[in-house]
């Protein structure tokens, strides 16, 4: 089956030959002898038939040849000369020569070199176009192994447009101006074409200066248009840019807990920052590129056919070669050049390596060694950066070569129907002039047009957070008036996991009653799941088997914001923001006054450390709390917990990094003062939690024992060993202090 592949391509050339002549001799007889166009036709469709016959039915057939680049290959080699023919029928043109010519042995090679010009032209550009602006074309198209864009730029597109939608006035705007100042750029060859002319046959004095006024003129107002237009666009763009960004942070806000979890913060805001300046910056820059090139590419096109339809023709077909050769020496250069780097990068690491261990060089007296060793490496980095040199030159001289060349076959083709009277010489020097301009058009929209749809593909990473629909329940509605405060874990069983696998669950059957306006704590060893149970309440996280009351009601049936407003956390890791010490007290709850604000912070033990700061409630708290101590940040978070007066107040290790003696008497001050409240206190220190109505000791994610302290104490469990072990502490540390006394 190999064997049979290699010969593929030779089968389907020999068959093509065989095809053509017999079409040749067809036309020979009287049938078809009086109807040259239909044997054109008839034999180019014939020929396909055949050839994809063979293609599809022949085992050894190479898979590019079904594909449907292979296919368009295919198409150009049987049609082109139909088509050209046609058209020079159209044009009014003689085709008696081609009628009777097309299937000659020259004629056969040659549309096998147009067939290949069209494949590199395909391969570079059109490809590229037809897979982005309409994926779906390729995909009908396409049998087999054609490549499949890796990212769904035609899904990504259309998202872009909605966001672009708003301003489809300006879009529109700006495509005029793009086409009319473009139209202003073909002012400077058109004239200079002309101005040739009128020297040449030394007409009309004046109409040098008048061409030259229009040329300036025409110039001028493009560069306006052009600036306008730029302005625009940009304008328009940094729009679009500003509100992508806020709509992403938005629709992120909105995932569950479990969502940043699983994200790192850097990830998260590089999505929001970076991928969206990214998308922007190459829509702003390289789309707008793209727009003009193309503009000025159709009118360069329009303008070069109108000149010499058939030098126009040449150019086209002599763009793909000089693409090819600088891109083949390009290529060798940049082998050469990253064989450079390396070697660089080689002589670099016996530098470090020396400077890193000059301890160990110096005490071996190995300073000439390694100076011979770096010596070495750079012998060999000169040796490869003089082969980069030479490939470098021989690229630079290929590329300008092979553009020399093509003007060389431009101007001497145009000498020639110059000479016949088929074009003038002011039309030569446009045209001239417009293939310089045509050439690099073409090259910036292909350059150009890869990277815009890359940043289209990049933008579906940013519409993937857009799209994703946060992992929680529907939000409840309940919002009543009066709330007791009365919570119950029912069985509660949960895993961060999700999973329900006996070791990831983190609470088992967990049942914890809640009574409203009394003091309930948690105690437990680290890692018993205390704070997962507050994280619970805070709906954070959905258990995956039984249910937490509020009310009676299930937790989710209360509308998010309500519940938010009506239990009130201070965690161990409360945050601060960089922002005063007044608004991050009234962080959710701008409206109110500074007295509730004063009532909160002496409510928290807060209010006198507070008026002692520089700039009192107006100091900056400075990133992350940091211009605070981390016993003064837990004082604040408790104030802003207080001054929502919330209806559950949880307080989960909230005075860990007070000293006993403040952590007793904050808790104090807030017992006393918050008799409404239901207060849920998560703490392993014995003198917070002894004097909570009622206690319950988790131990590896189950509660073990429940009650008051005293009876608690008596019963000689856990809690009484965690007691006996603080008391113990306690007593050395005093020992220790008496001792250093
Ligand atoms: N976001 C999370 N993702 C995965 N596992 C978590 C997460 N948060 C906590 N855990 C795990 O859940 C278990 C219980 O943690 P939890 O913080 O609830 O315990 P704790 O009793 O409050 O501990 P501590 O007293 O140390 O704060 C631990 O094994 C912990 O590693």
């Amino acid at each position: 089956m190999q064997k049979m592949s290699y010969f593929a391509p030779l089968l389907f050339m020999c068959l093509d030959v065989c095809v053509v002549h017999t079409i040749r001799l067809a036309q020979l007889s009287p049938l078809l002898l009086s109807s040259p166009f239909i044997t054109l036709w008839g034999g180019a469709l014939t020929r396909a038939c055949v050839l994809l016959l063979l293609t599809f039915t022949y085992p050894g057939s190479l898979p590019w040849m079904s594909s449907f680049e292979g296919l368009q290959r295919l198409g150009v080699l049987c049609f082109h000369f139909p088509v050209y023919i046609t058209l020079l029928w159209a044009l009014g043109q003689s085709t008696l020569e081609e009628l009777w010519g097309w299937h000659s042995w020259e004629r056969v090679l040659q549309g096998y070199v147009v067939a290949g010009v069209a494949w590199l032209y395909w391969s570079r550009y059109v490809s590229s176009l037809l897979l982005s602006w309409g994926g779906y074309i390729s995909s009908l198209l396409m049998r087999a192994p054609a490549e499949k864009p890796k990212e769904d730029t035609g899904a990504s597109l259309k998202r872009l447009m909605e966001y672009m939608l708003p301003y489809l006035g300006r879009f529109v705007a700006v495509l005029f101006l793009v086409v009319v100042s473009s139209y202003g750029e073909m002012a400077i060859p058109q004239y200079t074409g002309r101005v040739a002319d009128w020297i040449m046959n030394e007409e009309a004095p004046d109409a040098f200066t008048e061409a030259i006024k229009f040329m300036t003129l025409m110039t001028v107002a493009s560069a306006v248009l052009e600036f306008v237009c730029d302005l625009m666009y940009n304008v328009t763009m940094s729009r679009i840019h500003t509100s992508v960004q806020g709509i992403v942070f938005q629709a992120v806000l909105k995932q569950e807990i479990a969502f940043f979890d699983a994200n790192s913060t850097g990830e998260l805001v590089s999505r929001i920052t970076t991928d969206t300046n990214d998308m922007s910056e190459a829509l702003s820059e390289k789309l707008s590129l793209v727009m003009w090139y193309t503009a000025r590419f159709g009118f360069l096109l329009f303008f070069m056919v109108s000149q010499s339809w058939k030098m126009t023709l040449l150019t086209c077909m002599g763009l793909p070669i000089i693409w090819v050769i600088p891109e083949l020496t390009g290529h060798f250069h940049q082998t050469m050049a990253k064989k450079v780097r390396d070697s660089l990068a080689k002589a670099n690491q016996v530098a470090t390596d020396t400077f890193s261990s000059m301890k160990t060089v110096r005490s071996f007296a190995n300073e000439d060694g390694e100076t011979e060793r770096y010596r070495r490496q750079l012998d060999d980095t000169y040796a490869l950066n003089k082969k980069e040199a030479a490939a470098y030159a021989a690229s630079t001289w290929a590329n300008s070569m092979a553009t020399l060349a093509l003007k060389v076959c431009i101007l001497y083709y145009g000498g020639t129907l110059v000479t016949r009277g088929g074009v003038s010489s002011g039309d030569l020097v446009s045209f001239v002039l417009y293939e310089l301009q045509f050439a690099s058009a073409v090259e910036a929209v292909m350059h150009y047009y890869p990277e815009v749809k890359k940043a289209i593909g990049a933008s579906e990473k940013i519409f993937e957070y857009l799209d994703r629909k946060p992992k929680v329940p529907p939000a409840g509605n309940l919002t009543p008036r009066d709330l007791e405060g009365h919570i119950q874990f029912k069985k509660v069983t949960f895993s961060y996991s999700g999973r329900t696998d006996e070791d990831t669950l983190v609470l088992k059957d967990v049942s914890i009653d809640i009574k409203p306006g009394k003091v309930t704590a948690i105690v437990g060893l680290n890692r018993s799941g205390k704070s997962t149970c507050v994280k619970l309440l805070e709906r954070f996280y959905q258990p995956q088997a039984g249910e937490i009351l509020l009310d009676g009601k299930p937790l989710q049936s209360y509308k998010d914001e309500y519940l938010h407003e009506k239990i009130a956390v201070v965690s161990q890791d409360c945050v601060l923001f960089a922002r005063s010490v007044r608004e991050n007290i009234k962080y959710g709850c701008e409206d109110a006054s500074d007295e509730e604000m004063y009532k909160a912070a002496k409510l928290a033990s807060a209010h006198d450390f507070i008026m002692e700061l520089s700039n009192g409630y107006d100091t900056d708290a400075g990133e992350k709390g940091g211009q605070v101590s981390g016993g003064q940040k837990q004082r604040i978070a408790i104030a802003r917990a207080l001054i929502r007066h919330p209806k559950i107040l949880i307080l989960d290790n909230a005075t860990s990094d007070l000293d006993s003696e403040n952590a007793y008497q904050v808790h104090q001050a807030l017992l006393n003062q918050t008799n409404n409240c239901s207060v849920l206190l998560i703490s392993n220190n014995v003198s917070v939690v002894e004097k909570a109505n009622r206690i319950f000791v988790l131990h590896e994610g189950m509660v073990k024992e429940e009650g008051s302290h005293d009876v608690l104490l008596e019963k000689g469990g856990l809690y009484a060993e965690l007691v006996r072990k603080q008391n113990m502490g306690f007593h050395r540390q005093q020992e220790e202090k008496n001792d250093t006394h």
